[in-house]
């Protein structure tokens, strides 16, 4: 049995386009499955608890995602145990940064044969302690510049508009633009799991990665991968407001590592301390404005089903 949560809303409504098609490719092949739309924000991180409570999952059964990073991002939140639970994704988002990434394919009809053939393999999962409340993160969390573009995105009436005229893009440029007019950089402390701190001034965001590309291309730390139990981290601090139109190009291709103002890290868990509350995102879903976010990875890992998976991660 596949029980399906599906985002009709994700990327403005293509999600609504979209799932008829799937929807028709499961019944031409008589796969048994059962729906779930999402009603609101939050309600696939319901739904995928309330399936998978303990007594109530079936080891045998999938939990089949289907929408954009977020909600890909609370499904897996809600799971109860990750290594009860077969996952599957299809994206139909507008960043899709997980399924770049892990490398699932982005036509849906392709994404969804790769879950059918039932092959997993299993990733790491990131966690982030925002007070204390703990939640869970595919890709990345970031803290700053980066996390103010995706809480400002959340709220943006002018994305849908765009997102129609598919120029979804542009809003975060838009907004990207705004934000770097109105931007104080901040400091940092970043204190590494093995006792090591580090200290930044003039910060414009930290992030830390499970995989490499977050806010709808940006390859921010290319040497990511899901699977080696580490996160990478990338800190920017002391770079002019007019070399972030330089850097993020690069950041496209990967190519901004060399930058002076650009520090990576390799680590499986840190601490991040600002001076001052800062926007925190968990794959582009809001974390709220913090001083401390402490992150890492779970114990247990996803299984992530998809023969693409081996591919995507062999880059
Ligand atoms: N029915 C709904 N009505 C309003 N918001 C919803 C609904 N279902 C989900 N959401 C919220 O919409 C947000 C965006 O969803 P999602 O990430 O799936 O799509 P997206 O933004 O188009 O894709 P991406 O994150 O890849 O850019 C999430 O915060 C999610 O909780």
């Amino acid at each position: 049995m596949y029980h399906i949560i599906v985002n009709k809303k994700s990327r403005s409504g293509r999600g609504e386009k979209l799932w008829p098609v799937i929807e028709g490719e499961l019944e031409r092949r008589r796969t048994e499955f059962r729906v779930y739309p999402t009603k609101y924000h939050g309600s696939a991180r319901e739904t995928a608890a309330r399936l998978t409570a303990k007594g109530v999952w079936n080891p045998d059964d999938v939990l089949l995602a289907i929408g954009g990073d977020g909600t890909a991002n609370e499904a897996v939140d809600g799971i109860t145990s990750l290594s009860d639970v077969k996952f599957g994704y299809i994206p139909t988002g507008s960043g899709n940064d997980f399924a770049r990434g892990a490398g699932i394919p982005s036509d849906p009809l392709q994404a969804l044969e790769a879950v059918l053939k039932g092959e997993e393999k299993e990733i790491n999962i990131g966690t982030a302690l925002l007070g204390s409340q703990k939640r869970r993160f595919l890709v990345s969390t970031g803290i700053g510049f980066d996390a103010g573009i995706c809480h400002e995105a959340l709220a943006s009436k002018i994305k849908n508009t765009l997102n129609r005229l598919h120029l979804g893009k542009l809003t975060y440029v838009m907004i990207a633009l705004r934000q770097l007019f109105y931007l104080e950089p901040f400091t940092l402390d970043a204190a590494l799991e093995n006792g090591e701190h580090r200290s930044f001034e003039n910060v414009l965001f930290a992030v830390a990665m499970n995989f490499p590309y977050e806010g709808g291309g940006f390859c921010f730390c290319p040497e990511a991968d899901g699977t080696d139990d580490l996160l990478d981290v990338m800190v920017v601090s002391n770079l002019a407001k007019w070399k972030v139109s330089y850097l993020l190009p690069m950041a496209l291709f990967g190519r901004h590592t060399g930058f002076p103002e650009v520090h990576m890290e390799r680590c499986s868990s840190l601490s991040f301390q600002t001076d001052r509350a800062e926007p925190v995102h968990l794959d582009g879903e809001s974390g709220g404005h913090r001083t401390e976010e402490r992150i890492g990875l779970e114990t247990e890992r996803l299984r992530l089903l998809g023969d693409w998976v081996k591919e995507g991660m062999e880059r």
